[in-house]
């Protein structure tokens, strides 16, 4: 767990990050959201003090980091930036490999893991292990960082826009990827993102920052759904809730009922579909099936105020 107490850093006369107190859970992916210059990466090195904050306090696992030696900090803090700093030398194995290889890991059991992580991130080891970071695209050599943060087996994770470099199909495919590997590994990952669908496809949670202060703490659905204040609206924009229905599949919002009579709808299309059928057939109601047998019902009032089923 991170909490952030009463946390700030002033530039001169400017604050970049005012009376900010947040928690980021354990073993979930936050993601810090907001325009330009809101102070997320500030507020992202403030945690492995590559920043000293003003004033406040970062408590990792209850710990103050306030008493920790830098690099003992940061030794339990991957980090993962968009311009990586891969060592230009060495080849992708080796980079990845770099803190295993400083802690004095097992060289073959290091080298297995190496290729699997190159393969979850979507890098064909045969292809890329022994290439050198020169030889490689922008977003080849941020899948690499990516494996590289993620080999030091750290349990928390910074990360500052680390897809940015790449094209929206690889991004999609890569965040997918990461996706999988946190569940799996069930790292504590804090991003900075200024980018509002990446936030909502891959965070549990999300932070969004305005000026220096924290706007509104809560799952995307939080968000969307019930934004805290006419900023976090203008800022997810006007079709937000079309976008996340889209985003969603339709049985998150399937409740048990008789759905004797009522046009039906199959289970695998998203909630948006769902919503512009009802339009469609002049219904406030659906019947959701799955192979011909109905699972259920969804209304029109359950999918506009995003009230889901618990999962
Ligand atoms: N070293 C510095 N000296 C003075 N001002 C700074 C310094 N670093 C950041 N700032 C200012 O602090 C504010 C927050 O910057 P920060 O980089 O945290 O924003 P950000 O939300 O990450 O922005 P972006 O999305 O553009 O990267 C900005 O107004 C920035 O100009």
């Amino acid at each position: 767990m991170i909490e952030l107490v009463h946390l700030e850093k002033r530039y001169g006369d400017a604050l970049a990050v005012r009376d900010l107190s947040v928690t980021f859970p354990d073993g979930a992916i936050t993601a810090l959201l907001g325009p330009s210059g809101c102070g997320k990466t500030t507020t992202l090195r403030m945690i492995n003090r590559l920043i000293e904050p003003t004033s406040g306090q970062v408590l990792l696992g209850g710990q103050d980091t306030r008493n920790l030696r830098p690099e003992v900090l940061r030794r339990g803090i991957g980090y993962v930036i968009q311009q990586i700093g891969l060592f230009p030398h060495l080849s992708v194995a080796q980079n990845v490999a770099t803190v295993p290889d400083l802690l004095g890991k097992d060289r073959r059991a290091t080298a297995r893991r190496v290729d699997e992580l190159l393969q979850l991130v979507g890098l064909d080891p045969a292809t890329f292990r022994e290439k050198r970071p020169a030889q490689l695209s922008g977003g080849q050599a941020q899948r690499v960082g990516v494996a590289r943060a993620l080999a030091a087996d750290p349990p928390v994770l910074l990360m500052d826009e680390p897809f940015g470099a790449l094209d929206p199909i690889g991004r999609e495919a890569l965040q997918t990827a990461f996706r999988q590997i946190q569940r799996q590994l069930g790292k504590t990952v804090v991003m900075v993102t200024h980018d509002i669908d990446e936030a909502l496809r891959l965070a549990d949670h999300i932070a969004l920052m305005n000026a220096g202060q924290l706007e509104q703490f809560g799952s995307p659905d939080d968000l969307v759904f019930r934004p805290a204040s006419a900023f976090v609206s203008q800022f997810l924009g006007e079709d937000i809730v079309l976008r996340r229905l889209a985003a969603v599949p339709v049985t998150r919002f399937v409740q048990p009922g008789p759905a004797i009579g009522l046009p039906g709808v199959p289970a695998d299309v998203s909630a948006r579909t769902a919503l512009s059928l009802m339009l469609q057939e002049h219904v406030d109601t659906l019947a959701v099936e799955q192979d011909g047998q109905p699972l259920g019902t969804v209304t029109w009032d359950d999918l506009r105020k995003g009230r889901t089923c618990p999962s």
